[in-house]
């Protein structure tokens, strides 16, 4: 929307902070970078639809053409899913099963077709000569039946074929897309193009891969093309004889199809829209509404004693909105719920085969009782006839849709990253970087993704190798993006970092990465057991449990660990890999019968809480492993040279904190160290380089002495934190 707003012509703009609402569209035109966007205000709701240039000018063909255009692009992409499944082991003979069974399957309803176009001509005959044909009547009847057997055994096998192709094509799809997820840098990441691109790519509801969905979508147009070229063959043969048989069929097709088809915009294309609502009494209500359901806000709703406020809060909101408290859903559909002039047209088309009939009675009613059969037959294939007609065209609907996704499927793979690698080895010619790595900002200038605020302005300094530099500062002064720059989560905009002499967007990144090891502030639990997540420090040692339970004795850990019912195999947050089916848990009928789900999960030990807590120092306990997982436990350590911890004592006790520093001086040897700390005392002074920040610039640097004797700022916090120990 950043683009409409910016070629917004002053007069067309409405208020756009304006949270009053209306029921009454409001129709605005935004035209920039020669788009028109048109905006119309429904309800809370706003409502932004890129209108097609060519809407009205173009000829339906031209508009079918343009619609499938989209759909002919992606066909290089169809080709390579055929490919690719077909090379997945055990899926040629599988993908031959599917396609041939559900050809058969669109085959079938023709031949029954054609059965009943003979039962017809026997029926003619038997009105001309009066003689049953016993022997044809018995075959007819025999064919029916194995159509419908066939129908039945196929309809299996596609099933069976469907099944196990589904789960070997899952198998290499999240291969594939674990892949293209995890090669994501953070900046590239956060990109709203990409997010739509791995939503668009996940698995449905149904747990069915985009893979799998898309050749399903294709095989069953193939299969309703095939269906319908059958049906529509042999009903003109059968009826090619008939006096007015042609009329019949097809003003019983028309009869039948175009109130299906009219429930879909077949000549539609697809153009971008987006809808938002900055009601403030829209937006706060669904707060509430979240917050209330949230378990993480349990404790502060009824710690706090906010129940009330909470509900009168809400009351406030949804009484103050009335009907405005219509969802976006909802408002869209009342938007549709019109009736048109089309629907009486529909009406009309439904009663035209009776006129149709009646009319060719009145013409010949000699051929009166041959007209009845054929309608009879008419009749039969012409519902089956309009429903393959509408399957085929709700499949063929969405193709356009479903095709972009898989392009988005190969696309992630090949999305480049916004962090671009480097070509240099580092260290170079193998040397060791075990005694530290030089570092050095020169003239860093930084802002995050989409903001206005520099984090970081002009930041230079250097450290030699080996030394240890302390950086201490307010809140969002820097400290952590200074961190974040070394590792090149982000890029500077401005400037250059070196390290070991080299700038660092020159290094390859998983040299660089390599040679430094990060404990950030932000440490985040990954969804597995606490052996795994402190192992994740080290990947290539990962198998080692000594080097777990080392790690974990280091960053003071194990014991607290030992302590839980699982011990290292314990999962905080564990994946969702329980169900349970039955009434609601602690209701204990259904329905007049005796139900117990409680019961039935205590017999397969399922737990009655999903998490473990642990405190916010224990979490940075095990943070602290994982890092010296890394940078510590290894013997071949050494290629590490660089360690870079934002605020790792921030909820460590005193003793704690004295036993970790105590450590991490002790056995970091020679290497550099980086520390982002809000803490004076016990670590500045040691340092070999403060750095003191505040609101994004370096105020003062220098050693703990030479700053107390400057008697700034860092002297005079440094006082103050002194002060309360005395
Ligand atoms: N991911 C982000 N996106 C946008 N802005 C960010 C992001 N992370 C940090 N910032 C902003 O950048 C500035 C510097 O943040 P930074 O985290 O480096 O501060 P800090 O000195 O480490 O703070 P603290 O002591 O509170 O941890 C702050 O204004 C912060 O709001």
């Amino acid at each position: 929307m950043a683009n409409c707003e910016k070629g917004a012509s002053g007069s067309d703009v409405a208020h756009l902070n304006d949270s009053s609402s209306s029921s009454v569209a409001k129709i605005q035109k935004w035209k920039g970078e020669g788009r028109i966007v048109k905006h119309t205000r429904i309800g809370v709701w706003d409502e932004y639809v890129e209108v097609d240039p060519d809407a009205g000018r173009m000829s339906i063909t031209a508009t079918v053409v343009k619609k499938y255009e989209g759909v002919l692009g992606s066909v290089p992409y169809l080709v390579r899913i055929v490919k690719d499944v077909l090379g997945i082991p055990g899926c040629k003979l599988q993908t031959f099963l599917f396609v041939g069974a559900s050809l058969g399957t669109a085959v079938v309803p023709a031949a029954t077709l054609w059965l009943e176009g003979q039962l017809v001509k026997m029926i003619e005959g038997v009105i001309e000569t009066r003689t049953i044909d016993t022997h044809g009547l018995l075959l007819i009847c025999a064919g029916r039946l194995a159509c419908t057997f066939a129908q039945h055994a196929l309809t299996n096998t596609t099933t069976k074929a469907e099944n196990t192709l589904n789960a070997r094509i899952r198998r290499w799809f999240s291969q594939h897309q674990f892949g293209a997820y995890a090669r994501l840098d953070v900046p590239t990441y956060g990109l709203t193009d990409v997010q739509s691109k791995l939503e668009a790519s996940a698995d449905d509801y149904f747990d069915r891969t985009v893979v799998w969905q898309t050749l399903k979508k294709t095989m069953g147009i193939v299969s309703s093309v095939a269906q319908l070229g059958g049906q529509a063959y042999v009903l003109m043969n059968a009826l090619k004889g008939q006096k007015d048989g042609l009329l019949l069929v097809g003003v019983t097709m028309i009869s039948h199809t175009v109130p299906l088809l009219s429930q879909f915009k077949v000549f539609a294309v697809a153009t971008a829209w987006a809808v938002r609502t900055r009601n403030k009494d829209y937006v706060k209500m669904c707060g509430w509404k979240k917050a209330i359901r949230q378990e993480k806000h349990r404790k502060e709703i009824v710690a706090g004693n906010l129940v009330g406020y909470a509900t009168s809060e809400f009351k406030a909101v949804t009484d103050r909105l009335g009907d405005d408290n219509r969802t976006w859903y909802e408002v869209s559909r009342s938007q549709d719920a019109h009736i048109n002039a089309w629907t009486i047209v529909k009406d009309v088309f439904a009663h035209l085969p009776q006129i149709a009939f009646t009319i060719s009675a009145f013409r010949r009613p000699a051929n009166m009782p041959e007209s009845l059969a054929a309608l009879g037959l008419v009749q039969s294939a012409a519902s089956s006839f309009a429903w393959s007609v509408y399957e085929m065209v709700s499949r063929t609907n969405g193709i356009e849709e479903q095709i972009q996704a898989v392009r988005n499927v190969y696309e992630l793979a090949d999305i480049p990253n916004v962090v671009s690698d480097g070509t240099v080895a580092f260290p170079e010619n193998g040397e060791s970087i075990e005694a530290g790595i030089a570092l050095e900002f020169r003239n860093v200038s930084f802002k995050y993704p989409d903001t206005d605020n520099y984090a970081l302005r002009d930041i230079s300094f250097r450290l030699l190798p080996g030394q240890l530099c302390v950086i201490v500062g307010s809140n969002g002064a820097g400290k952590s993006t200074i961190l974040k720059l070394i590792v090149r989560v982000y890029d500077p905009e401005e400037g250059a970092i070196f390290i070991g002499g080299h700038d660092i967007r020159t290094l390859k990144l998983s040299d660089l990465r390599r040679a430094i090891s990060v404990l950030f502030q932000d440490y985040t639990h990954f969804p597995l057991s606490i052996r795994d997540n402190i192992a994740l420090g080290d990947p290539t040692g990962s198998g080692d449990e000594s080097h777990v339970r080392q790690a974990a004795r280091l960053g003071g850990a194990e014991s607290f660990i030992e302590k839980l019912s699982d011990g290292f195999e314990t999962y905080l947050e564990p994946p969702a890999v329980e169900y349970c089916i039955g009434p609601t848990e602690g209701s204990k009928s259904l329905s007049g019968k005796p139900f117990d789900v409680t019961a039935v999960r205590d017999c397969a030990g399922m737990k009655t809480t999903t998490k473990t807590e642990l405190s916010g120092g224990q979490m940075q306990r095990l943070a602290v492993s994982r890092t010296f997982m890394r940078s510590i436990v290894r013997e071949e350590a050494s290629e590490v040279g660089l360690l870079l911890f934002d605020e790792p004592s921030a909820s460590l006790d005193p003793a704690a904190e004295h036993d970790l520093f105590d450590r991490l001086c002790e056995l970091r040897g020679n290497k550099t160290m980086v520390f982002s700390s809000h803490r004076f005392g016990n670590l500045t002074r040691h340092a070999d380089l403060i750095l003191y920040m505040n609101e994004s610039g370096i105020v003062e640097s220098g050693t703990h002495h030479s700053l107390l004797e400057a008697e700034g700022e860092y002297a005079r916090l440094w006082k103050l934190q002194a002060q309360a120990f005395i």
